[in-house]
């Protein structure tokens, strides 16, 4: 899945991925009203409200995009509806084409990750079927529980032919906190960004790895730093936009060939109708928004190379 990445990455010019991160908030009106008619103010309502937003965004933006990136927890916080509503998302997505990153952050003992990644990744046996729950073909990961913790995703990876994004040094404001932390003279990241390029190499695609890293847009000083320790694995690049990370700021992620990194933005397109700069394409319109906002985001990116 990182080479079909890459190559959409390069096809279409996009280093970007769009962030499927829907609170209820931002779910327009007539979208809420609509879905409430059907299914009443309950979980189910916020589940169907937030999959037909989805599905206008995906629908308005699927062209110009090599991914999409849903957060799981948009959809956790309304229990089982909005658990269909992820499961329903990313298949849209994959029917659009489009590659799937499951921001799931997960991460456990051995037994529990193989859990983990068979639901998320691969597939699990019921009686003589083998079915597949979710079905992303990348996942976010917790490394905090060691090689272990980490060997099940990758042995997924491998029969699947997907793909991981490690946390390595995440975006927030208190992510120094333990990541900073030297061990033997080195930062915590440091150590991770380096075990992440040894996973890598157990699994390589063509010119990068299936296994890549998460590294903040906030802290482009560390992600220079992490460029080069791990050069083969494709980083993906929260933070910008909403949480203040700027395009200048992010050529040090990118490897010479101009690849290896993937730039995530999440509210900055979902709920770019509600911005001063698309607020006169309308609630209506949001999915119109979105788009603007892709192609911005898009000529804002490459503008750094
Ligand atoms: O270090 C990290 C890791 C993950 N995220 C996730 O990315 C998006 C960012 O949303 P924005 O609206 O573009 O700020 C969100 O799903 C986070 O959980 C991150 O921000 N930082």
């Amino acid at each position: 899945m990182i080479n079909e990445l890459v190559k959409k990455i390069q096809k279409l010019q996009a280093p970007v991925v769009v962030g499927l991160d829907p609170m209820l908030s931002y779910v327009p009106e007539q979208v809420q009203k609509k879905a409430f008619a059907e299914y009443g103010e309950t979980l189910e309502g916020a589940g169907e409200a937030i999959w037909q937003f989805n599905k206008e965004i995906v629908d308005k933006t699927w062209d110009l995009i090599p991914a999409v990136k849903p957060q799981i927890a948009m959809y956790e916080q309304f229990g089982v509806p909005g658990v269909e509503a992820f499961r329903k998302t990313v298949e849209y997505c994959k029917s659009k084409g489009l590659v799937v990153i499951g921001d799931v952050k997960r991460g456990d003992i051995g037994s529990t990750s193989a859990a983990y990644a068979a639901g998320h990744l691969g597939n699990v046996q019921v009686g003589n079927s083998r079915l597949t729950a979710f079905g992303e073909d990348f996942a976010t990961v917790n490394p905090y529980l060691g090689t272990d913790g980490i060997k099940p995703f990758i042995d997924v990876c491998k029969e699947e032919n997907k793909g991981l994004f490690i946390l390595v040094k995440t975006s927030n404001p208190s992510s120094g906190e333990f990541q900073d932390r030297l061990i033997d003279g080195r930062p915590l990241y440091e150590w991770v960004g380096e075990k992440v390029a040894q996973w890598g190499e157990t699994h390589m695609g063509e010119s990068y790895s299936y296994i890549g890293a998460v590294v903040g847009a906030t802290y482009p000083e560390m992600g220079k730093v992490l460029r080069r320790v791990m050069p083969k694995s494709y980083i993906l690049v929260p933070g910008y936009g909403a949480q203040g990370g700027k395009a200048a700021d992010l050529k040090p992620y990118f490897n010479e060939d101009g690849l290896g990194a993937i730039v995530n933005s999440s509210r900055g397109i979902i709920a770019a109708y509600k911005q001063e700069k698309y607020a006169h394409i309308g609630a209506a319109n949001f999915g119109d928004a979105s788009r603007a906002a892709v192609e911005d985001m898009i000529a804002d990116i490459n503008s750094i190379f």
